[in-house]
């Protein structure tokens, strides 16, 4: 009898296999504040100290965060990469840690919880996360998602648009906590701004308004942009990771968004785009696979939403796929 002659490595499932503990690692990182304890940097004794932990299980944990580049280690002396330090340490506008705690509650799913939903299908309605409530409450942790780069970046490609300097009135549509119309207006001298979004999310955009100083520039429109009016004459309406909520209604709200803005008014949509029979990217198919699965939306597929736009009775389309801190993502941009 000779051993099986293998072709193939198994190495990638290994990594799969192993892959929950850099999440966890993560997620338990910020929980016990160790990121904010090693903007000082320190050994695994003194942390051990400070936190009330086992000392040697502190060690192994730390070299795991090292081992996800999150720390460097020195001579036993543990501190902060520039990416942990930028994003994990609590108090910044930067701050990505609360997010990632609830989004780790709703993407760490055991493989039963997997299971049922594979089986079973999404859960009942009091599970979904479409509710102004559930985003009200986030909204705040999503604004430090949206600035920490990604509105930068977005804000940046919209000023430079040909026609940008000829707006006068954007909105924000299911803005969140508005951090994108918020940097856009931002980057004009007059433009004014409205961020939509439901009645509980709009309150925690409001505080976001005043914090930059433009609340003489910007107000909110609180409503449900499947039935309510989305007002009227604007140049530039911005919408990104919204329109899934939109997906049985598309048509409809499509049309209302054309009509919304004024003749020569400019749509742009950032959207996932996914690929390859809804399998690329990897980072999109991840990320949005358990909400998808639990609720009634899903990914757009790439090219869906400049053809909602086309259909609309937009005259042009034009789009862009953009590397983001968000991963690959497709900007539409379409013209009345
Ligand atoms: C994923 S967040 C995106 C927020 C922000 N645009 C961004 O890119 O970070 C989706 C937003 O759509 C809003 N939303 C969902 N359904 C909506 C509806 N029917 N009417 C208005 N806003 C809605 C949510 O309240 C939430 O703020």
């Amino acid at each position: 009898m000779s051993l099986p002659q293998v072709n193939v490595s198994p190495e990638k499932l290994y990594r799969m296999c192993y892959a929950s503990v850099q999440s966890s690692l993560l997620l338990t990182g910020i929980k016990l504040k160790v990121f904010n304890h090693l903007s000082k940097p320190q050994t695994a004794d003194q942390l051990a100290r400070v936190i009330n932990g086992h000392p040697k299980n502190t060690m192994l944990f730390l070299n795991g965060l090292v081992a996800c580049d999150l720390l460097l280690k020195k001579r036993g002396i543990y501190s902060n990469t520039p990416i942990a330090q930028t994003f994990l340490v609590e108090g910044y506008s930067t701050s990505l840690g609360k997010g990632f705690i609830h989004q780790g509650s709703m993407y760490g799913l055991m493989p039963e919880d997997l299971s049922t939903l594979v089986l079973n299908g999404p859960p009942s309605l009091e599970n979904r996360m479409d509710t102004g409530e559930k985003w009200g409450h986030n909204a705040t942790w999503m604004a430090n998602n949206e600035r920490s780069g990604i509105a930068q970046q977005m804000s940046d490609i919209v000023s430079a648009l040909p026609e940008f300097s000829s707006f006068e009135k954007m909105l924000d549509l299911g803005g969140g906590p508005g951090i994108f119309g918020i940097a856009i207006v931002d980057k004009h001298p007059t433009m004014k701004g409205t961020v939509f979004d439901q009645k509980p999310v709009v309150e925690v955009a409001k505080g976001f308004i005043r914090e930059y100083g433009l609340e003489s520039r910007i107000d909110v429109l609180a409503g449900d942009f499947n039935k309510d009016s989305l007002g009227k004459g604007y140049d530039l309406i911005w919408a990104s990771s919204t329109l899934n909520f939109a997906q049985n209604n598309m048509e409809k709200v499509m049309k209302k968004i054309h009509e919304a803005l004024n003749p020569k008014g400019v749509f742009i949509n950032l959207s996932e785009g996914l690929t390859h029979e809804g399998t690329k990217p990897d980072f999109f198919v991840f990320c949005t696979l358990v909400w998808a699965m639990q609720n009634p939306m899903r990914p757009f597929d790439q090219g869906v939403i400049a053809d909602a736009m086309l259909n609309a009775g937009f005259k042009t389309v034009k789009s862009r796929i953009l590397q983001t801190c968000w991963g690959q993502m497709d900007m539409d941009i379409a013209r009345k």
